[in-house]
């Protein structure tokens, strides 16, 4: 039994479709492997897990176990690919208040993101929030030019340095960014701050296994080995060439055949909250991937049980152009029996001697039920129990069926010219020179 297991007996796909499919996976396998597909500079990542540079994957764990000592709060800038990762395995694995505990039930700094927005409120009371606490602050960006990002560090560079002093600053000040090129490299090198590095041949929506994701990951305490060699052994498991025993490249085939009949958005659902951040990450993998050309799935997730009672109605009633892809996690991180009620006023004594989750898993599969019946395919991802080596598993898991996808899709899944759009008209607007 595999940790993590695909099940499309509800996507409405009977084999033989997945049979008509298997020589275009094949393409698509050995233009990913032979690095002969659109964007093959950026394919990186498929052999990561086994190739990664153990001296830089040693200094982010020495930095971060510094990090955990000489901090209550780590800040970490970034935006899209260069947090997302990062956020969602914390949040995915840590406890559900994480930030909210007291520091002993915690074992390691407060984290906060910022940087991945423009709202003044947003920095401000981040600064009123962390004021009086040590800190620590890792700025992610590949390119380094990023407006977002820079404009967020400017402001908690300028923090840091009033309150510790530039000497100490650069103690608490780490840069993950692109080896050689960009203004966060430049500036790294002139202050002499501790630099990670964003390989050259890895996007930042692929990049959460490298550096930029690793070091806030091992910052909030969890097993980055762990994690590491759950993407080393996914590495393994999505790289057979088979698509009966491929799990990832049944994903990739799946979506592509739904997609042709017109299911052109896929829901990523969760009966866990805690996964709230990894649907985001996914989000941007598969949107930046594949939406282009005037092609694409829209990506988008729901939170369940919550949005059953809000999007609930849509996806049963509406138009049918949805699919949904389930993550259903196995077994949760903790659980409790519902005790009897001697006056039964509320009429739960039904469920006494029942689990949380033993009412979670019925509603899933109630759920499950409806929806089916309303004829909405589901893609059910069985995960066993969430934990890091299974979310390194599961991180490896998305990016091999994305890449997959997108060359079946014929598009090249490693670049995002669209996103340049908005960034153009921004700076116009704000007399950026040169624009
Ligand atoms: O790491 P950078 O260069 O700041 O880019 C951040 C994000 O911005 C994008 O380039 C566009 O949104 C993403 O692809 C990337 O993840």
């Amino acid at each position: 039994m595999r940790s993590i297991s695909l099940d499309y007996t509800h996507s409405f796909i009977e084999d033989y479709e997945l049979e008509n499919i298997k020589e275009y996976i094949n393409i698509a396998h050995n233009m990913l492997h032979n690095e002969k597909g659109p964007g093959s500079e950026y394919t990186g990542w498929v052999n990561y897990p086994k190739e990664f540079d153990i001296d830089e994957y040693e200094r982010v764990k020495l930095a971060s176990e510094k990090i955990r000592k000489n901090s209550e709060v780590f800040i970490v800038i970034g935006i899209g690919g260069s947090y997302l990762g990062a956020r969602a395995c914390i949040e995915a694995l840590n406890h559900n208040f994480y930030n909210m505990l007291t520091s002993e039930k915690r074992n390691g700094p407060e984290i906060y993101f910022v940087g991945n927005n423009v709202s003044s409120s947003y920095i401000l009371e981040l600064l009123e929030l962390i004021d009086g606490k040590d800190i620590s602050i890792n700025t992610i960006s590949k390119s380094g030019t990023t407006t977002e990002p820079a404009i967020a560090f400017r402001i908690f560079k300028e923090y840091i340095e009033e309150k510790y002093g530039k000497e100490e600053a650069k103690n608490r000040i780490y840069i993950t960014t692109d080896s050689k090129k960009g203004a966060l490299k430049e500036l790294a090198s002139k202050e002499g701050y501790e630099t990670f590095t964003v390989p050259d041949d890895i996007g930042g929506r692929y990049s959460i296994l490298t550096s930029v994701g690793l070091l806030p990951i091992a910052v909030s305490g969890l097993n980055i080995d762990e994690i590491m060699n759950g993407a080393k052994d996914g590495m393994e498991e999505y790289g057979v060439l088979d698509l009966d025993k491929n799990y990832s490249y049944q994903y990739a085939a799946i979506r592509n055949v739904l997609y042709r009949k017109g299911k052109e958005i896929e829901m990523l659902t969760s009966y866990e909250p805690s996964l709230f951040y990894l649907q985001e990450w996914w989000k941007q993998l598969f949107g930046e991937s594949e939406g282009k050309d005037l092609k694409g799935i829209y990506p988008s997730s729901a939170s369940f049980t919550t949005d059953l009672h809000s999007l609930g109605q849509l996806i049963q009633d509406g138009r049918r152009n949805i699919f949904e892809t389930v993550i259903n996690i196995e077994e949760p991180k903790v659980d409790m029996i519902l005790k009897e009620d001697k006056e039964n006023l509320d009429g739960l004594n039904f469920l006494s001697g029942k689990t949380i989750d033993f009412v979670n898993k019925k509603a899933f599969e109630g759920t499950l039920m409806a929806h089916t019946s309303g004829g909405v395919p589901n893609i059910i991802l069985n995960i066993e129990k969430m934990n890091e080596y299974n979310f390194g598993k599961l991180i490896y898991f998305f990016e091999k069926s994305c890449a997959i996808s997108g060359y079946l899709l014929g598009v090249n899944p490693f670049n995002q010219p669209g996103v340049e759009e908005y960034k153009k008209n921004m700076f116009r607007l704000l007399g950026k020179p040169g624009y």
